[in-house]
């Protein structure tokens, strides 16, 4: 099944007397469980491919499907991302005082019955993650940037989304750093079954990829494995 399908898309964005076009009739076709990694100029329309695909801004034209439901349709919208979109940037959508078990159980308290068995799944996944226990209960703001970007991909795996969407996860990691960050998402991606959508330049990562698009004239065309350069 196509978890995600852009059919001849344009998006434009107007700011007073200037229009910005970023795609004109642009197609895109994710298989479910795919790999697909983005790369591309500053400015060109990454963000915005990835925030369309979350419902975050419509398409002037043309279709948005994800896993067969038009974007356009949808009511809901809050609570359908919530449903099936895990949606990483470097903005954080952690609590910064809160420790990261804390901000993976926000939302529940510890009468309630479901608490034990979504603590135990907190624990794993960040062990999992390779956080220590006291690691854990560090606040978010005592954590450094690997432990803090680790702790954003718990946080959006623990609602196990059907579909991860990642825009330049590891833009403020240094390499080795942001490898292995990566690796782990990847990693729980594949466990959960997961369809995901990378943005990054970062050439370590375009090779894990199942395919690599990049953007040009408007429009994503694909790289061929062998062209990458490594
Ligand atoms: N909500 C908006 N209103 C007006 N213009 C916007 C809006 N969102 C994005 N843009 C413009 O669209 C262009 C593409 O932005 P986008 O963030 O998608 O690019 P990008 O390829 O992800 O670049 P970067 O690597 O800098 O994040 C930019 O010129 C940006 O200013």
């Amino acid at each position: 099944m196509n978890a995600i399908e852009l059919n001849n898309v344009v998006k434009r964005f107007s700011n007073g007397s200037d229009m910005t076009l970023l795609f004109e009739d642009m197609n895109l076709t994710v298989r479910e469980g795919e790999l697909v990694v983005i790369s591309g100029e500053e400015g060109i329309g990454k963000s915005t491919l990835l925030r369309m695909i979350a419902a975050m801004t419509p398409a002037n034209k043309g279709s948005v499907q994800v896993f067969g439901e038009d974007l356009v349709s949808i009511r809901k919208r809050t609570e359908w991302r919530l449903a099936n979109i895990g949606y990483i940037n470097d903005e954080g959508c952690l609590m910064p005082y809160l420790s990261a078990k804390q901000n993976l159980l926000v939302g529940l308290k510890e009468e309630d019955p479901q608490y034990a068995e979504r603590e135990k799944e907190a624990k794993a996944i960040l062990a999992d993650l390779g956080f220590s226990e006291d690691k854990f209960k560090e606040s978010i703001e005592g954590l450094d940037d690997k432990h803090q970007m680790l702790a954003t991909i718990a946080r959006i795996l623990m609602t196990s989304p059907k579909i991860i969407l990642a825009d330049e996860p590891t833009k403020e990691l240094e390499g080795e750093d942001g490898a292995a960050v990566l690796d782990k998402l990847l990693h729980f991606a594949k466990k959960q079954g997961s369809t995901v959508i990378i943005v990054t330049n970062d050439p370590s990562i375009h090779h894990l990829a199942d395919r690599h698009f990049t953007v040009s004239n408007r429009q994503l065309v694909e790289i061929d494995k062998d062209e990458q350069v490594h």
